[in-house]
């Protein structure tokens, strides 16, 4: 059977970059923030999300994510709600990727909030990327032209190192990119992974 290794850590760790590189060395990755996105778009999320939220969160049924971010990343119950609407979407959608990669012996599950929505208990393993702090916010300020103080209140929703660390079977620190993908070499090793030659 397919094993499935989950692949998180906090905002701007790195992990999507991570993932990146063990999809280059021929590892199926689902993405569940790029597929979150995608189902986002369907009707019914988009009825959901309008229940809840009303309609102020939508520009011609086009969804403001500015805007709904500003609302559920500064209150714990909002984002529960949101959660509550797109986790099962997710699920479901991963479910249906993970039968049409079931000839692969493991698959990557990347999520940044894999412990904190319990989806951590349906991995095989778990990988936890890291990197300082400050660091990540540096780079989520870069990537994303957001202010520190959007991303600490993102970071709030989120686990902290420790706490994913201790619940993880292998931890890459990507404090820097090279080091980090050598621990990806490590980890496909150890699993015993054949690798793309790349
Ligand atoms: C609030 C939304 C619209 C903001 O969209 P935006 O494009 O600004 O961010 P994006 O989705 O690309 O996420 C960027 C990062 O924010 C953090 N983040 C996103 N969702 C969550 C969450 N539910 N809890 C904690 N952190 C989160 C993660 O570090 C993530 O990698 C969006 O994040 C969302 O719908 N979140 C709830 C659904 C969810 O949990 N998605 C993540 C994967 S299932
Ligand atoms: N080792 C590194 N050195 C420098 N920059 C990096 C490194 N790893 C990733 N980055 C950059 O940092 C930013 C965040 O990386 P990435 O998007 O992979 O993080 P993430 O953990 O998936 O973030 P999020 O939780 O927001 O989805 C990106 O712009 C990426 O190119």
């Amino acid at each position: 059977m397919t094993k499935i290794i989950g692949l998180t850590g906090g905002i701007g760790s790195g992990k999507t970059t991570i993932a990146n590189y063990f999809e280059e060395k021929g590892v199926p990755v689902y993405i569940a923030d790029n597929e979150a996105k995608k189902l986002m778009q369907s009707k019914l999320i988009i009825e959901e999300i309008k229940s809840v939220f009303g309609e102020t969160v939508f520009e011609s049924e086009v969804l403001n994510r500015a805007k709904l971010a500003e609302i559920v990343f500064g209150n714990s119950d909002k984002l529960n709600q949101l959660n509550s609407i797109i986790h099962p979407a997710v699920k479901k959608d991963f479910e249906a990727w993970l039968q049409k990669n079931k000839n692969y012996d493991y698959v990557i599950y990347e999520a940044a909030i894999l412990f904190e929505s319990g989806r951590y208990k349906d991995c095989d393993i778990v990988i936890t990327v890291t990197a300082p702090e400050e660091v990540r916010i540096e780079r989520v300020i870069k990537r994303d032209k957001t202010t520190k103080e959007q991303v600490l209140n993102r970071m709030k929703m989120q686990w902290k190192d420790e706490e994913r660390i201790v619940k993880s079977n292998y931890v890459i620190n990507n404090d820097n990119l090279k080091n980090a993908k050598e621990e990806v070499v490590k980890i496909l090793k150890i699993l015993n992974i054949k690798q793309n030659q790349s």
